[in-house]
């Protein structure tokens, strides 16, 4: 007769064979000796995680309209670049945006130095990395992450568009990340403008000439695109699509009152 394999439910699992452990979760949750690796397993890690969306969904609840501003942590406080941050960030602190950085310096620096000048609401969403790291002085609301891909949903979840300055890697996995969310209809009417014609030329050169030229991208997807060297016009593609959106939950929320309606 065929010798029956060990079998354990374990929640949601069943394991069998040489996957059922000795001991039993309730025995190990209350044995208090051992090392404490557990701390460092995945299935708590997500209750970190879990942590990480409460808090962050608790503190920006209640933020005012907001517009996240991208750019390089290594721009230095004299260029150009940076003052085109500051300004940004006051332009937009004036038409009565939040600013949302990522915390750290550079360009991220300058756009909520720029919304503290104007006084308005400067938020700085910052990341745990492997070197020492602070939040710039420019942040009155403060919030470190443990997790990138939680923190870029709060850069999503709590904004109505993205402005980006020049940038590097971590620049571009940002923008990468909200032209997908806006080209896929996971957001809807959400502008993404990079700031500096010269130095996103050539990225948008190559986007139409590899990208749209081999049919990767339709050639509207480019569209989903801004350029500009003014601030001024940044803002103002901002505030535009934000009026789009305005009309459009109205009519949504008109269609659904209808629909409601229809069903009664
Ligand atoms: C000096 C230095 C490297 C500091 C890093 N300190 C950082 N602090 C906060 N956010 C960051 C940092 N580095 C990268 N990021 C994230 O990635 C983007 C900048 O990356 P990068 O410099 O373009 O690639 C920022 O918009 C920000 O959201």
């Amino acid at each position: 007769m065929k010798k029956k394999r060990p079998e354990r439910r374990q929640g949601a699992a069943v394991v069998r064979g040489d996957l059922v452990s000795d001991s039993t979760h309730d025995q190990r949750l209350l044995d208090r000796r051992g090392p404490a690796d557990w701390l460092h397993m995945d299935p708590w890690r997500v209750l970190r995680i879990q942590a990480e969306f409460v808090e962050g969904f608790g503190q920006l609840a209640e933020l005012p309209q907001a517009v996240t501003v991208f750019g390089s942590a290594r721009t230095s406080v004299d260029s150009p670049e940076y003052e085109m941050g500051i300004q940004l960030g006051r332009k937009l602190s004036e038409a009565g945006y939040a600013v949302i950085t990522g915390g750290g310096p550079g360009c991220m620096e300058a756009a909520n130095k720029g919304a503290v000048e104007a006084e308005g609401v400067s938020v700085g969403l910052g990341i745990e990395l492997p070197f020492e790291q602070s939040m710039n002085e420019y942040v009155d609301l403060g919030i470190e992450f443990r997790y990138f891909f939680v923190r870029k949903t709060m850069f999503v979840k709590y904004s109505c568009g993205f402005v980006t300055l020049p940038g590097g890697f971590g620049t571009m996995d940002e923008l990468f990340e909200a032209l997908t969310l806006v080209q896929t209809q996971k957001v809807t009417s959400f502008p993404v403008v990079l700031m500096g014609t010269e130095f996103w030329g050539g990225l948008i050169d190559w986007i139409k000439n590899a990208l749209v030229g081999t049919g990767k991208i339709s050639p509207a997807d480019v569209d989903l695109i801004h350029v500009t060297d003014d601030v001024d016009e940044a803002v103002r593609i901002i505030v535009e699509a934000d009026n789009n959106r305005g009309g459009r939950l109205e009519e949504e929320r008109k269609a659904a009152m209808t629909t409601v309606g229809d069903a009664e």
